[in-house]
């Protein structure tokens, strides 16, 4: 198990901040909801986490140590809001677990002795299918494409796919705001039960409050690019001490804060 620690993060657009400056820990096991109105820097914070924004200024470490970008993103993966952006169209859901898993690398670049080809083969098809059943997917369908599933099903082999790189750290972008309301809760179950499971430091990024509630042990505000709040999901959704946050709570009339709120 492992913690997510952010020191400055900066990301810069041309002469426009993004994001500004931002300390954030996630300890190892926890869950950190990142929350925030639109255009407040949510999605670039977590993008460049992983390399996939420009980070301008800043340290990512993962269990204390720097990520090393040359390295690839295995301790840190990314789940989209759109899981065509993190599948092939074109391969089959089996093949693209595959393709995450951590291993050798192909055998023409590294030849392979000992074990034949085809047990190692069977052996990756064992853990292709350990990951699909995990989210849920009946592993005989693994040669199907995306295209033959769901958004729902998709958003599994996507979740499938990032578990089965053995990530430390799981970054959760928006994963259900494109499902339909009624497969929504089954994803998000499903992630929760699975961060239990598999003890991953996980930045849940959402601009649904509720189910930030749900997830979260701690609640982190962005207003702007800057990290305005940080605590215990109890007490910044009970009492927010930031005006961003009393505003995100009073779109929630359900979650609006309590009397005893200052
Ligand atoms: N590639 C880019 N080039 C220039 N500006 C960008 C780029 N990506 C994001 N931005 C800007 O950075 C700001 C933060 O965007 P971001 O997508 O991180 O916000 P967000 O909080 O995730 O919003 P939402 O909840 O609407 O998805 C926005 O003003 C956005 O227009």
């Amino acid at each position: 198990m492992s913690s997510l620690e952010l020191r400055g993060i900066t990301v810069r657009y041309g002469r426009f901040t993004a994001v500004q400056d931002v300390d954030l820990l996630v300890p190892e096991g926890t869950v950190t909801g990142l929350v925030g109105g639109s255009g407040s820097g949510k999605s670039t914070l977590g993008k460049a986490v992983v390399g996939l924004a420009p980070r301008t200024a800043g340290r990512v470490l993962v269990a204390g140590r720097e990520t090393d970008r040359r390295r690839g993103r295995g301790p840190v993966q990314l789940v989209f809001q759109n899981p065509y952006a993190s599948l092939d169209p074109r391969m089959g859901i089996g093949a693209a677990v595959a393709e995450a898993l951590p291993g050798p690398a192909a055998p023409r670049l590294r030849p392979f002795r000992g074990t034949p080809a085809r047990a190692r083969r069977a052996a990756r098809d064992a853990e292709v299918a350990r990951y699909l059943e995990l989210v849920g997917i009946d592993p005989a369908r693994a040669a199907l494409t995306p295209d033959a599933l769901s958004g729902g099903q998709r958003q599994r082999v996507a979740l499938a796919r990032a578990l089965a790189a053995r990530p430390a750290v799981l970054i959760a972008d928006e994963i259900t705001s494109a499902l339909d309301v009624s497969v929504q809760g089954a994803v998000l179950n499903l992630l929760r039960r699975l961060q239990r499971e598999l003890g991953f430091a996980m930045l849940f990024i959402s601009h649904n409050l509720a189910v930030v509630r749900y997830l979260s042990d701690q609640v982190a505000v962005l207003d702007g690019g800057r990290l305005v709040e940080c605590g215990p999901t109890d007490r910044v959704l009970r009492r927010p001490a930031h005006p961003t946050t009393r505003t995100l709570l009073s779109c929630v009339p359900t979650l609006a804060p309590t009397e005893d709120a200052s």
